[in-house]
C-alpha cells in the first residue's frame, strides 16, 4: 500500500514538474523573439490575470498593456500565444491586407470542431466554409430585406413604447436598459427565428441569453482546456458532455425551440404560408445534406450555396446571441450621452422632426438621420463594447512587422487604445463629440473598430444602425430624456464578451 501512494505521489510531482518546465518555457516565447510584453508572476498563465479580475474585462487589461509594454506586445492566455497590437497600420494588414493568412477567428477550446461537426456558425467559421455561410447570409441584410424588416421592427418599437409609459406615469426613475433588452430580443426573435407577435416582457429567451453571455456556466472548463492543451480538447469536449447531463445550461434548451421553430417554418413554407424575408427562411432555402467547399481563397473561389440543417440551427442560435444585447447595450449607452448632453439630444430631435415627420419612417428616411448615426458611432468610439472579438488566427507563418507569426498564433487588434489615441482622433478624442464623424479622415475611417474590419466586419451592422434609429425617432417624438440622481456619473462598462452598463437611470418628460 505504501509503495502504491509513494509511487501515486511520485507520478503526480513528475506529471506536475513536466508541466512546470513547459509552462515556464512557453512564459518566455515572446521575450526570446524580442517582443516586449507582461510575464504573468505565476509564469505560464496571463490568464490567471484575467480569470482573477472577473469584473475587470480583457479589453481594459490590454489597454493598461499597451501603456505598458507599447502598441505591439505579447502575452499567454493559458498556452495560446497572443500578439497584442494598438499599431493601426498592423491591425489593418491583420484584418484586410494579409486576410488570407488571418481569415480565422480566436475562440473557445470547447466550440465545435470546424473541419468535423456538422453545426458550425459563420462566426467560428474559417475558410472556405466562413466564406460559404457568409456568403447565404448576405441577402438576410441586403438594403430589400432591411426594407422589409421595418413593419416588425416599427411593431416592436410601439409595444415598447406602451410598455414605458407605466414608469413614466409614476414620475420615478427608471432603468431603461431593461426595456432596451426586451425590445432587441423582441426584434431578433421576430426576423431570425420566426417568433410570431412581441413577447415583451414575456420572453424566455431574454434570461437564458443573459446567462450564456454571462459566462455563468462551465465556461471555466474551456479556461482549463487552454491552461492544460496536452490533455487535448476531446478530453474536456467529453467532461462537458458529461457535466451537461447534470447542469441545466440554458444553450441547450435554446437549442432545442430554435430546432422547433425550423421545423414549423418548414411546415408552413411547404403550405405556401410564409414570404422568406426572416432568416430561418433564407436558410431553409439553401438546405442541402451534402456539402463540398473548395480551397479558400480571397476572390476567386466556387462557393456552394448550401446550408445543412445543424448549420442552419447553430446560425440561427447565433444571430441571437449576436443581435440582442449589442444593440441593447448600444441603445443604453447612447441614452446615457444624450441625458448628459441634452443640447445635443434637442438637436437629434429636430433632426427627427425634420426627416421623419409622419409617425411611421421609411428605409429613406432612416438614412437620413445623419446626426442619430453620428451619435451611436461616437458612443461606441468611447464605448466599444465588442472589442474582444476583434481578434484572427494566423493560418499560414508571415512576419508582422519584422516580427515572425507562426501558424497557430492570435492576433488581438487593442481597439479601446485605437479609439483613445490622441495621434488619431486629435487633443479631443477623450470627449464626446459625434460631429466628428460628419468628416472623418482616411485614418480614422480605418480607426473605428466598433464593428471590426475586412471581410468578417459585423454582418449586423447596418441591421442595428436602423433598429437604433427606430426606436430613437418613437422615444424622441414623444419624450424628453433627463437625468436623475440615481444616474450613474460615468459610462461603466460591465460584462464578459459584450460590454453594457450595468442600467441607465432616467426620467421622462413628455413632449406634449
Ligand atoms: C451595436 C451592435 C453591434 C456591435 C457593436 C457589433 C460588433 C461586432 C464586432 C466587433 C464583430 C467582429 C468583427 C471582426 O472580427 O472584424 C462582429 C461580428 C459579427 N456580428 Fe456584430 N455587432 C453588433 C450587432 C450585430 C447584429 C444586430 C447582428 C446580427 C443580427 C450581428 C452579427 C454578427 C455576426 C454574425 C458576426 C460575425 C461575422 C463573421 O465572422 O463573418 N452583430 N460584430
Amino acid at each position: 500500500m505504501l509503495t502504491f501512494v509513494f509511487t501515486f505521489i511520485a507520478i503526480v510531482f513528475t506529471l506536475f514538474g513536466i508541466y512546470y518546465l513547459y509552462a515556464y518555457n512557453n512564459a518566455y516565447y515572446w521575450k526570446r523573439r524580442g517582443v516586449p510584453g507582461p510575464i504573468s508572476k505565476n509564469y505560464f498563465i496571463n490568464f490567471l490575470e484575467v480569470l482573477l479580475n472577473p469584473n475587470y474585462n480583457g479589453c481594459f487589461l490590454y489597454r493598461d498593456w499597451t501603456k505598458e509594454y507599447g502598441p505591439v506586445y505579447g502575452l499567454l492566455e493559458g498556452s495560446r500565444k497572443i500578439l497584442v497590437v494598438a499599431d493601426l497600420k498592423l491591425a489593418q494588414d491583420i484584418l484586410v491586407k494579409e486576410f488570407e493568412k488571418f481569415h480565422a477567428r480566436k475562440v473557445g477550446a470547447l466550440v465545435p470542431d470546424m473541419n468535423k461537426d456538422k453545426g458550425v456558425d459563420v462566426f467560428l467559421a474559417s475558410g472556405s466554409r466562413w466564406k460559404r455561410l457568409r456568403t447565404i447570409m448576405n441577402p438576410c441584410f441586403s438594403v430589400n430585406n432591411l426594407k422589409s424588416l421595418i413593419p416588425i421592427m416599427d411593431d416592436s418599437c410601439k409595444v415598447m413604447m406602451e410598455f414605458l409609459e407605466k414608469p413614466v406615469k409614476t414620475k420615478k426613475p427608471f432603468d431603461i436598459s431593461k426595456y432596451y433588452h426586451e425590445l432587441t430580443m423582441d426584434v431578433i426573435c421576430r426576423i431570425a427565428v420566426g417568433q410570431k407577435g412581441t413577447k415583451q416582457f414575456d420572453n424566455p429567451n431574454v434570461e437564458m441569453i443573459k446567462a450564456i453571455l454571462s459566462r455563468k456556466g462551465v465556461e471555466w472548463l474551456d479556461d482549463l482546456a487552454h491552461m492544460f492543451p496536452a490533455l487535448g480538447p476531446y478530453f474536456f469536449k467529453f467532461l462537458l458532455g458529461f457535466l451537461v447531463k447534470f447542469i441545466n445550461l440554458p444553450g441547450f434548451h435554446l437549442m432545442e425551440s430554435i430546432k422547433k421553430s425550423i421545423e414549423e417554418k418548414k411546415i408552413e413554407k411547404a403550405n405556401g404560408i410564409t414570404a422568406n424575408t426572416d432568416f430561418i427562411g433564407i436558410f431553409i432555402d439553401a438546405e442541402a445534406d451534402s456539402i463540398k467547399d473548395e480551397a479558400f481563397t480571397k476572390t476567386s473561389m466556387k462557393i456552394e450555396k448550401k446550408m445543412n440543417i445543424e448549420e442552419t440551427v447553430m446560425n440561427c442560435f447565433l444571430f441571437l446571441i449576436a443581435g440582442y444585447d449589442t444593440t441593447a447595450n448600444t441603445l443604453a449607452i447612447v441614452t446615457w450621452y444624450l441625458i448628459q448632453y441634452p443640447e445635443i439630444q434637442e438637436q437629434l430631435f429636430d433632426e427627427i422632426e425634420s426627416c421623419c415627420p409622419d409617425d411611421e419612417c421609411t428605409y429613406d428616411q432612416l438614412n437620413q438621420l445623419k446626426l442619430c448615426e453620428a451619435i451611436i458611432k461616437e458612443a461606441l468610439r468611447l464605448n466599444p463594447i465588442g472589442t474582444l472579438v476583434v481578434s484572427r488566427r494566423c493560418v499560414e507563418p508571415t512576419t508582422l512587422g519584422k516580427i515572425p507569426i507562426e501558424k497557430g498564433t492570435y492576433v488581438q487588434v487593442d481597439v479601446m487604445s485605437l479609439h483613445y489615441d490622441k495621434k488619431i482622433w486629435g487633443e479631443n478624442a477623450e470627449e464626446f463629440c459625434p460631429e466628428r464623424f460628419y468628416d472623418l479622415s482616411i485614418e480614422q475611417q480605418m480607426a473605428y473598430f466598433s464593428f471590426g474590419a475586412g471581410p468578417r466586419i459585423c454582418i449586423g451592422m447596418r441591421l442595428t444602425l436602423m433598429e437604433q434609429k427606430l426606436a430613437f425617432v418613437k422615444i424622441l417624438k414623444k419624450y424628453k430624456m433627463k437625468k436623475c440622481s440615481e444616474t450613474s456619473n460615468e459610462c461603466k462598462l460591465v460584462g464578459s464578451v459584450i460590454l453594457g452598463p450595468e442600467n441607465v437611470m432616467v426620467e421622462f418628460e413628455n413632449r406634449k
